[in-house]
Order: structure tokens, then C-alpha cells, then sequence
């Protein structure tokens, strides 16, 4: 029968951000189980430093600069969004008689009408806030229990953050506090219904966590070992738990592929409450590696044997996994994906020899910013960002203005030995490993 999927999408969460990739005190014993148990990717990347132009690729498999989603990310008083004629996953699965259910943050546009919402492109069934959950004043909200109020003032914004259910507004500013509780009951539920009808089904769970501000409810909260940070990835990860648990119980689990990976890097001006890049150079809004090199797990009892590949894969390419596994047809666009069956059945080699960086702002006059060439990385163009603020690589900082490097600034991934024409291989990793939060 046809496989079920997963998609566990992360917002802003850093390539040092979880236990199974060496971060020393977060505590992510589901995500360490899907990996320990799955297959975990090294060299998994986004399409941007930012979060809309990367979930547009994510449900494409096309570059942003293809759908227009760019440049920067939408607000709640953006009038576009994702183009209706571009072909989500979800559409892609429609036609075999998926179930399709998104929850959580959507961020590919409001528009009138909510003509841009989950339920226009393919999903039956949404829950969740439609862009980031800063973008409203959040200074007077809780949270954390019993009544910790939201750090810092939130993003631009005089609306408070509603969340929708379809195309309704369910509640407005919305309860942080319960928020977890009602997006994993809302996907357990969505989970065994379609399991009771022997329905096959595409979750995606684009999470909020770990975006600024943190939150997390009285099952997370002061339970980590790692603060406000630390209690929101725990919030998530007890999330995956349950829909782990659900599958099980459902009998579904060894028929369902579960994807886990992140839209971004971690947001490094935000400091103990932003997320880490681990040894990778920058973060957020920077096409350096700690910008849009993402952790990634692939987990598939019975059908993916455990294990770890240094294969380049990328968000572009799970619309068109997702379609050949489930032995849908490809939309008759230019996909920027490919299929990852290979590595992930086989732990064959990627179909994918190249990576393009954008930046946050693509244009004509610079293009890309950098390409990675299998075991190689060219940078034309280097910029800081705000995001990678405070940081003690000059890099990253939004002060290093744009530069272009001409000889083209290189880096290598292995310690192969290293042609003279080429930099250090350590020029895209930062001097020391500098772990963000306690
Ligand atoms: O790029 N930005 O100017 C930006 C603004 C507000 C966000 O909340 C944000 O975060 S993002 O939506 O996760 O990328 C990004
Ligand atoms: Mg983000």
C-alpha cells in the first residue's frame, strides 16, 4: 500500500542543534531516536538563509527564484504569497487519494480572502499561525507558565497573531501556552483517523519551534537543560514522540516515511535564546554553511537501514522523493529537485552534484552568492546579517558589508589534501566550535 509521510519542518534551528548532532545540553531523545534509527544526512541544505523562500522550495521542489518568493520573507500585511499555479506536495499526493493536514507555521502568504492558506494549495485540513509568531506585538503575552511573558517586543506588527483553523480565526493573540497541545492532538488525530480508513496520508508539521520568541507549554517548560531555548526544542521533540507513538499504535509506522529537517540557520544575534551552527561558519541570513546547512533525518523502520550520509541532499529534492515513492507523477514544471530513493533505500549515492546559495535577496546584478561543486564550495559573494549578529567571526555580523571575492573564495568539506590554489578547508568553519546557550 502506498507509503504515508511526515514532514517535520523546524523554524530558524541550527545544524548544532540537536543531541544526535553534538549539541551538549539539549534534550531530544525522539529526534536522537529517529536518527539513531533513520538515516542522518551531513550535508543537507535549504534554499535560503530565510523562511518563506525556503518553504516555498520545500513544497515545490523548485528554487524561490522560480516561484517568486523572495526577496526576504512575507508579513502579515503581504497581499502575495505562493503563486496558486505552483504545485505543492500536496497536490502532488491529491490525486492517489492522499489525506493532506498542515500544522503549524505557514508563511507562504495570507492573502485576501485567505486565497494563499494550506487549504488553497492541496492541504484538506489546517491548524496553525501563518507566518512567523513574532510578527505581532508579543511583549504582554505568556510564554512560558505560569505567566512569563514573551522576551523582547516581537517583529513589526500591530496585529496580535491569530491562529486559523482553515480559513477561520480560531483564537486571537493566540495561547501560546496550549498552542504544542492543540497542534499534536489536532496531527494524532489526523493520523488515526486516516489510519482507520486506510487512507494514506501527508503530514506536514511545520513547527514554530525553536523561531524567537520561545515558548513552550507546562509539558516543556523549566524542563530542559537548556533554557527558554531548550525547553521549546524539548516542546518539539515530546510533539514527535506522540506522533511516533500514534503511528505505532495506528500500525502504520513501518508504511510511513518520517523526514525531519530546517528551514534556516539559527538566529546568532539572539545569543543563548537563538540556536547554535555548531563548527559550521554564521547562521541566519548569511549564505555561509551555518546559514543553510541543516540538520536532516530520514526515518523509515524496515525500509531505511540506520545510518550516516555525507551525500548532498536538499529540501528542493523531497517533492520529488515523496512523488516516487508514492508513484505519483511529477508536475510538468522545471524541478530544481531530485529524487533521494537511492539514498535513502540504498544508501546509494545523491542524483544531486551541485547546491546553489542564494542570498536572502537574490538579483540579477549578483545572481548566486555561492555554489557548492561536490566536495567544493565557491563563493562569488560574502555578506553578513543582521541575524548572525554578535558573534566573534567578523564574517557574520551585518557590518561585514558584500564582498566579491575574485579569485573565488574556497572551501573543501573532508581533509583531503589540499591543492595550493585552494584556502584552508577550515575557511567555512569557524575557529572553534562556539555552542550557543548554557
Ligand atoms: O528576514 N526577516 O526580515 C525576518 C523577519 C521576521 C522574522 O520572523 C524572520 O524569521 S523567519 O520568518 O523565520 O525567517 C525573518
Ligand atoms: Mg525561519
Amino acid at each position: 500500500s502506498p507509503p504515508n509521510f511526515v514532514l517535520l519542518f523546524a523554524d530558524d534551528l541550527g545544524f548544532g542543534d540537536l543531541g544526535c548532532y553534538g549539541h551538549p545540553s539539549s534534550l531530544t531523545p525522539n529526534l536522537d531516536r529517529l536518527a539513531t534509527g533513520g538515516l542522518r544526512f551531513t550535508d543537507f541544505y535549504c534554499t535560503s538563509p530565510v523562511c518563506s523562500p525556503s518553504r516555498a522550495s520545500l513544497l515545490t521542489g523548485r528554487y524561490q527564484t522560480r516561484s517568486g518568493i523572495y526577496p526576504g520573507v512575507l508579513y502579515p500585511g503581504s497581499i502575495g504569497g505562493l503563486p496558486l499555479n505552483e504545485t505543492t506536495i500536496a497536490e502532488v499526493l491529491k490525486p492517489l487519494g492522499y489525506a493532506t493536514a498542515a500544522v503549524g507555521k505557514w508563511h507562504l502568504g495570507f492573502g485576501a480572502k485567505g486565497m494563499f492558506l494550506p487549504t488553497k494549495q492541496g492541504f484538506d485540513h489546517y491548524l496553525g499561525i501563518p507566518y512567523s509568531h513574532d510578527m505581532g506585538p508579543c511583549r504582554n503575552l505568556t510564554c512560558f507558565p505560569p505567566d512569563v511573558k514573551c522576551f523582547g517586543l516581537c517583529d513589526v506588527g500591530t496585529v496580535t497573531v491569530p491562529l486559523m483553523h482553515n480559513e477561520v480565526i480560531k483564537q486571537q493573540p493566540v495561547n501560546f501556552l496550549d498552542l504544542e497541545r492543540a497542534y499534536s492532538d489536532f496531527a494524532t488525530t489526523f493520523i488515526t483517523t486516516s489510519a482507520k480508513k486506510k487512507q494514506p496520508f501527508f503530514l506536514y508539521y511545520p513547527s514554530h519551534h525553536t523561531h524567537y520568541p520561545q515558548y513552550a507549554g507546562p509539558g516543556a517548560a523549566g524542563r530542559s537543560l537548556r533554557g527558554p531555548f531548550g525547553d521549546a526544542l524539548l516542546e518539539f521533540d515530546n510533539t514527535i514522540g506522540n506522533l511516533l507513538t500514534t503511528l505505532e499504535k495506528t500500525g502504520v509506522i513501518n508504511n510511513t516515511l518520517v523526514f525531519f529537517t530546517s528551514d534556516n540557520g539559527p538566529e546568532l544575534m539572539r545569543m543563548s535564546r537563538g540556536g547554535s551552527a555548531g563548527p559550521l561558519k554564521c547562521g541566519k541570513g548569511t549564505t555561509y554553511e551555518g546559514g543553510m546547512r541543516e540538520p536532516a533525518i530520514a526515518f523509515w523502520p524496515g525500509t531505511i537501514r540506520p545510518g550516516v550520509t555525507h551525500e548532498i541532499g536538499s529540501i528542493l529534492d523531497i517533492l520529488p522523493t515523496i512523488a516516487s515513492l508514492a508513484g505519483a507523477k511529477l508536475p510538468q514544471v522545471m524541478l530544481d529537485g531530485v529524487d533521494m530513493t537511492e539514498i535513502l533505500v540504498n544508501q546509494g549515492k545523491s542524483k544531486r552534484e551541485t547546491m546553489m546559495f542564494y542570498p536572502t535577496d537574490p538579483n540579477e546584478m549578483y545572481g548566486l552568492f555561492a555554489l557548492r561543486l561536490g566536495k567544493y564550495k565557491a563563493h562569488f559573494y560574502t555578506r553578513g546579517a543582521t541575524h548572525s549578529g554578535t558573534t566573534p567571526d567578523q564574517d557574520c555580523p551585518v557590518f561585514a558589508v558584500l564582498k566579491a571575492h575574485n579569485p573565488l573564495l574556497f572551501s573543501t568539506w573532508r581533509l583531503t589534501p589540499q591543492s595550493t590554489t585552494l584556502s584552508p578547508w577550515w575557511e567555512d568553519l569557524t575557529s572553534k566550535p562556539c555552542w550557543r546557550g548554557s
